[in-house]
């Protein structure tokens, strides 16, 4: 699969760790950076990787920050976008089968690598339900009020 990753100076660590991971699986990564620890704003790493999203790019996206929180606000942003924040498996299975989620946030402050990758894995092999679920997720995508 086509999955992008991106993240803030806060989460650089677990995004080369689940990167790592993830080539080690068969799937195609993109990082989108930073590159490295450098303190930068995690709207402008969440808005490229919506953007590869949104164009089609990536299939799937990791979004990354301390807690999580900013980066998924900055990636939701962005209509093509649903994205998730899970600290746990079931969440992130969740989240793809009722919400057919392209994107998974976690805060690397708050949720260790193993997890990390366990809530991805979840998230990765989880497919979406469809039926009463698709009715609602169509709802999203039109204004709300
Ligand atoms: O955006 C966040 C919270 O919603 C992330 O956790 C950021 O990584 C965090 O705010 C960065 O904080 P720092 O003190 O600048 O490292």
């Amino acid at each position: 699969m086509r999955i992008a990753i991106a993240s803030d100076h806060a989460a650089i660590e677990l995004k080369s760790q689940l990167a790592d991971w993830l080539r080690e699986q068969g799937h195609e990564v993109s990082d989108l950076g930073p590159a490295d620890a450098s303190s930068v704003d995690y709207p402008d790493y969440g808005y490229k990787l919506a953007q590869a999203i949104a164009t089609g790019a990536a299939e799937r996206g990791v979004a990354l920050c301390g807690s999580g929180i900013g980066i998924s606000i900055a990636v939701n942003r962005n209509p093509a976008c649903r994205c998730a924040l899970v600290g746990e498996p079931l969440s992130a299975a969740l989240a793809r089968e009722h919400n057919d989620a392209n994107i998974i946030a976690m805060g690397a402050r708050l949720t260790g690598p193993d997890m990390a990758k366990a809530c991805l894995s979840a998230f990765l092999s989880t497919d979406f339900a469809g039926g009463r679920h698709q009715r609602r997720v169509d709802k999203l995508t039109t204004p709300a009020l």
